[in-house]
């Protein structure tokens, strides 16, 4: 087998293995990519919630990136809950080079805070002008625009900072709109079946992380984006017929379940 491309997550941990950086290393992984990992913080979460958050300090984050870009050919970064305005900094200034996919992780799918005021405006004062892409959800965009226009405009808007955005979910009737828009171009929405299922926790880290992974093998940031959507999909059929957890179970990062 040949070497792989190596994908950087820099993200936090959850617990319970449904998002974060075991949703990023899995996907990253399972796309044919090796994964290295900078965590950003420790939760104690599980499917219903998260319960405790223990933030890494922003200079040992600094010291994880520096031992993996150091020594390994990083082809793009992801990044996933960074936490503090510190860390946002730290991102922007060391890996603002390299091909850069921001999920501007503010809220888990179970309502808790993983960024408040002060790291939204490091994203945008920081990181989303540095970055590739980001995929912001509906709720993120909002709170990085502080505007609540269609969701097609808030991607304009959040892509004049000078990224690609592709803004991610609006699932109706059966279909899931997200919506891509490049730095002055208009938004184009992309559609892709909707999957009903409560098994979804980590679906936006394993979506951003299997983009990052086909950016990484070469593809053109509209294919990772059509391909990491429906990568999400075949892996959340997977997980709905799934019974794990007493709140929304984990989106299935790799396998169809033990043979
Ligand atoms: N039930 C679903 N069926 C199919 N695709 C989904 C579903 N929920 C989310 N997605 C897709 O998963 C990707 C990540 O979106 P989203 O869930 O909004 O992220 P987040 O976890 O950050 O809220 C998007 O491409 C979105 O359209
Ligand atoms: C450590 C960590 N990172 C990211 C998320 C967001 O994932 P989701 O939107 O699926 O809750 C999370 N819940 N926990």
């Amino acid at each position: 087998m040949s070497t792989p491309p190596v994908v950087l997550a820099v993200a936090g941990t959850d617990s319970g293995g449904a998002a974060g950086l075991a949703a990023d290393v899995a996907t990253i992984g399972h796309l044919g990519c090796h994964a290295a990992c900078v965590v950003t913080a420790v939760t104690a979460q599980d499917t219903a919630g998260v319960h405790a958050v223990h933030a890494v300090p922003a200079h040992l984050v600094a010291a994880q990136v520096e031992a993996v870009v150091g020594d390994l050919p990083v082809a793009a970064v992801k990044t996933g809950m960074l936490g503090s305005p510190e860390v946002v900094e730290t991102v922007a200034h060391r890996l603002g080079d390299l091909p850069l996919v921001v999920d501007p992780v503010l809220v888990a799918t179970s309502g808790a805070v993983l960024g408040d005021a002060s790291v939204v405006r490091a994203y945008v004062e920081h990181l989303l002008p540095v970055a590739t892409v980001a995929t912001p959800n509906l709720d993120e965009a909002r709170a990085l625009t502080g505007r609540d226009d269609p969701p097609g405009e808030l991607a304009a808007r959040l892509a004049d900072l000078g990224c690609v955005v592709v803004l991610t979910g609006g699932g109706a009737a059966g279909t899931c709109t997200d919506w891509l828009c490049v730095p002055g171009g208009h938004p184009e929405p992309l559609r892709h079946p909707a999957v009903a299922t409560t098994a979804d926790h980590g679906t936006g880290c394993t979506f951003s992380s299997a983009l990052a992974a086909r950016l990484a093998l070469g593809d053109a940031v509209h294919d990772a984006a059509r391909r990491a959507a429906s990568y999400v999909v075949t892996q959340l059929t997977t997980s709905s017929t799934w019974d794990l957890g007493r709140g929304r179970g984990p989106i299935a990062h790799t396998s169809g379940g033990a043979p």
